[in-house]
């Protein structure tokens, strides 16, 4: 497996965050986390991208415990797009997107060609091609979430994990960022509200409810209108859609 977690539990002083947590990513395929707000999923992402330590548990990346892989080492392989993600206001797009490439350089070696390549590439798939050359402060919140998604890209991670990235964008750039995702050769993990993008895109899905997994596996086992009544408290009708095969949402009145 890609990225495990094991019976991972985490606290905040004496309040449970995340309880007896276990998933596997396979390589290669999309995972989508699915939650109400404060359900725990940004506290899942911190986890299994190795910055928070969990109280239990363990998280493997291709079956090596996180906890024992330098920091330099996940960086040069886990890439993480925090929700509220800012930067130096200061910098122009090309050189926030140059920040991914910097866990693969060494002090000795100079930017090289590869270099170039991974952060003109990273601009390319994100569209930020024409704002290469803007300030950071002059950037639409929507833009500013591609620039991270694009420095995360320069990163050439193997593992990609997305806290909510398709909040702040207009619907097409939210579509093509999941055709994006789904065209990776990396396993990602990603926290959506989408739960209808989540369906069309997502190989495995895991809901969370108040710091537990209560429901895990495809979309077309997971998404049900009693999952939609019960974790999300919405009364809906699913459909398979006739377009795209996945399970379609109608949100009812
Ligand atoms: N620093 C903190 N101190 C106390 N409680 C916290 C802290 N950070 C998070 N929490 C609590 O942990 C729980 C999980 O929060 P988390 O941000 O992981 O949820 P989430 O599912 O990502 O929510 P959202 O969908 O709103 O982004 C929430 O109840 C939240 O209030």
């Amino acid at each position: 497996m890609s990225i495990e977690a094991e019976n991972l539990s985490w606290k905040i002083g004496r309040k449970t965050i995340l309880d007896g947590v276990s998933f596997a990513a396979e390589p290669g395929k999309i995972v989508g986390l699915l939650g109400p707000n404060g359900s725990g999923k940004t506290s899942l992402l911190r986890l299994i991208a190795g910055l928070k330590t969990p109280h239990a548990g363990k998280v493997t990346l291709d079956g090596r415990d996180i906890g024992t892989i330098g920091r330099r080492a996940i960086a040069q392989r886990v890439a993480f797009v925090e929700q509220h993600a800012t930067t130096n206001s200061s910098l122009r797009v090309i050189d926030v997107v140059k920040l991914g490439r910097f866990p693969h350089r060494s002090m000795f070696s100079g930017w090289s060609l590869a270099d170039d390549e991974g952060v003109s590439e990273a601009l390319e798939r994100s569209g930020m091609v024409e704002k290469r050359n803007d300030r950071w402060q002059s950037l639409s919140g929507g833009e500013r979430q591609r620039v991270h998604i694009a420095r995360a890209l320069a990163q050439s991670p193997k593992e990609l994990i997305l806290d909510e990235p398709t909040n702040h964008l207009d619907v097409q750039h939210q579509i093509s960022l999941m055709r994006l995702v789904a065209s990776l050769p990396v396993t990602s993990v990603i926290a959506l509200h989408d739960l209808n993008h989540a369906a069309m895109f997502c190989d495995s899905l895991i809901i969370l409810q108040q710091g537990r997994i209560v429901a895990s596996g495809t979309p077309e086992e997971i998404i049900t209108q009693e999952l939609l009544r019960d974790v999300f408290s919405v009364d809906a009708r699913v459909e398979t859609s006739s377009h795209h095969g996945r399970p379609h949402i109608h949100y009812l009145r």
